[in-house]
């Protein structure tokens, strides 16, 4: 048993690699997903298209329509049947390759009925745009391009089609009727949003949005909403966590609580917990978690539920926590809530918070709504200039990565002093470099991983 002298002076947290910290967060939330969504309760919500972006699909989705609905033209042209053009033709015809029809009708992109489509005479042709339902007995296209006004109303065709079908799209050939079209935990996007509006689905069951509660700890962390009334003293700094995670979950599709400051007082802290414990599914808080005598909350955290590890070995973000707590941890007597609560406590400086907001806050997000690949993509990247490594550490050196097409390959800037009270750091960065911990120089050409954060900032 150590003494209350030794706990004070050494971490009580065992260091863990930074993949199986991953790794434990994401199979944790990954499982708590599945209970719920095993129990039904809570775990979808119907909304209608235009609040479907970025959202998982909680259902099977199956088209109600054939798209298209008829045979349509791909072209604007003339709606021919095959047929015709095995009928003698005059010698002058015959000699130029060229036929000469009746055109009988005009078909143009119309809400035509099924009762209203024409059937197309004998030796005729129809005048067709491109999306209009073809006349009945139609089995080809031929583009305006291949045809030469003959009268007010005959057209030549200067060259006849290869084959049926030619540019005609049939009934249901993009969509059929009651086609499976999205599988249940498909991620919607765009194409995917119209897709569903295509085949006549105008709301959708998704997985409901986890509910992610976000706080600052420090009484030296003074909101900015303070900023014009108050004079910042010496010894304060503006939190810049809080906003920065709300953003970034709202982001990632969570319903946000904000929590605000909380100072560094054990029975503040616990008050808040408890009524964060009530409403949120994640939470998330930063400072406060390393060796001070004020570093509060992972003993509490400790005390109401299970601390799955206390420090991480990377850079930077050492002190990174991860917790469990049962739903009623804070009011046992209260009846317990359906779900495990998670808590990710981030270290307090600004690039730590930032950086482990990547690399687990956002996966946990997205694998509390059954995202099937919750972790940020990683590529190759040649480093542009020389790079130090931490000999003690591996490191998430904050980079921009550009694509440079004569290397044929993604190249790595960094963005400067990597110090973990440097937000400028993060600023136009769209990668970490994934360092192994060495006591050496990477040279400028040498190939790096590159794990992808903000990918809107792939072009600049
Ligand atoms: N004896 C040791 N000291 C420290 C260790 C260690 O291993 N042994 N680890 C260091 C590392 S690494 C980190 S990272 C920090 C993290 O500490 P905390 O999570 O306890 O963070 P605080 O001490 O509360 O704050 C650190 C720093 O960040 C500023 N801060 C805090 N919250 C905010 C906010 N919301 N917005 C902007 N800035 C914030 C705070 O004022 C401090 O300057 O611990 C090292 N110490
Ligand atoms: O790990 Mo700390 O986040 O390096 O400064």
């Amino acid at each position: 048993m150590e003494s209350e002298r030794d706990t004070v002076r050494k971490s009580l947290y065992e260091m863990v690699d930074m993949e199986r910290a991953i790794e434990q967060v994401v199979s944790t939330c990954q499982d708590i997903f599945l209970a719920s969504s095993k129990s039904g309760a809570g775990y979808s919500e119907r909304v209608p298209l235009s609040e479907c972006y970025g959202r998982v699909l909680a259902d099977d989705l199956f088209s109600v329509v054939d798209v298209p609905g008829a045979p349509v033209s791909m072209k604007d042209g003339y709606a021919v049947r095959m047929s015709d053009f095995e009928a003698p033709v005059s010698p002058q015809h015959e000699a130029a390759g060229t036929r000469v029809f009746a055109v009988k009708m005009e078909m143009h992109a119309t809400q035509t009925g099924e009762e209203q489509i024409p059937v197309l005479p004998d030796g005729c042709v129809a005048y067709v745009a491109t999306g209009a339902v073809l006349p009945l007995g139609a089995d080809a296209v031929v583009m305006v391009e291949n045809t030469r006004a003959a009268s007010d109303e005959s057209v030549e065709i200067l060259k006849a089609p290869y084959c049926r079908g030619q540019d005609i799209r049939p009934r249901g050939v993009d969509l059929a009727k009651g086609q499976l079209v999205l599988s249940k935990s498909e991620l919607i996007l765009e194409a995917e949003i119209g897709l569903l509006a295509a085949c006549g689905v105008s709301h959708v069951s998704v997985i409901r949005p986890p509910v992610v509660g976000v706080l600052s700890t420090g009484d030296e962390v003074v909101d900015v909403s303070e900023s014009r009334s108050a004079a910042l003293s010496a010894g304060s700094t503006y939190d810049s966590n809080r906003p920065m995670l709300l953003a970034a979950c709202a982001a990632a599709h969570a319903q946000v609580v904000d929590l605000g400051i909380v100072h560094d007082h054990a029975a503040e802290l616990e008050r808040t917990f408890m009524d964060a414990c009530a409403k949120c599914d994640l939470i998330v808080t930063s400072g406060g978690v390393s060796m001070g005598r004020r570093d509060l909350l992972q003993r509490i955290l400790a005390s109401k539920g299970t601390v799955h590890f206390g420090r991480v070995r990377m850079k930077p973000g050492k002190p990174l926590t991860f917790a469990t707590l049962l739903p009623n941890a804070f009011e046992p007597d209260a009846p317990p809530l359906p779900r495990t609560r998670v808590v990710l406590s981030l270290p307090g400086n600004p690039v730590s918070s930032f950086v482990c907001l990547h690399l687990v806050v956002i996966p946990a997000i997205r694998s509390l709504q059954g995202h099937a690949s919750p972790l940020p993509p990683i590529v190759d990247a040649v480093l542009a200039q020389d790079v130090k490594l931490d000999p003690e550490r591996p490191e998430y050196h904050r980079a921009t990565l550009v694509w440079n097409a004569e290397l044929g390959a993604f190249q790595a800037r960094s963005t400067g002093v990597q110090q973990s009270s440097r937000l400028l750091s993060a600023r136009s960065a769209n990668a970490f470099l994934v360092l192994p911990a060495l006591d050496e120089t990477l040279k400028s050409g040498s190939k790096v991983r590159a794990m992808l954060i903000m990918q809107e900032r792939l072009n600049g």
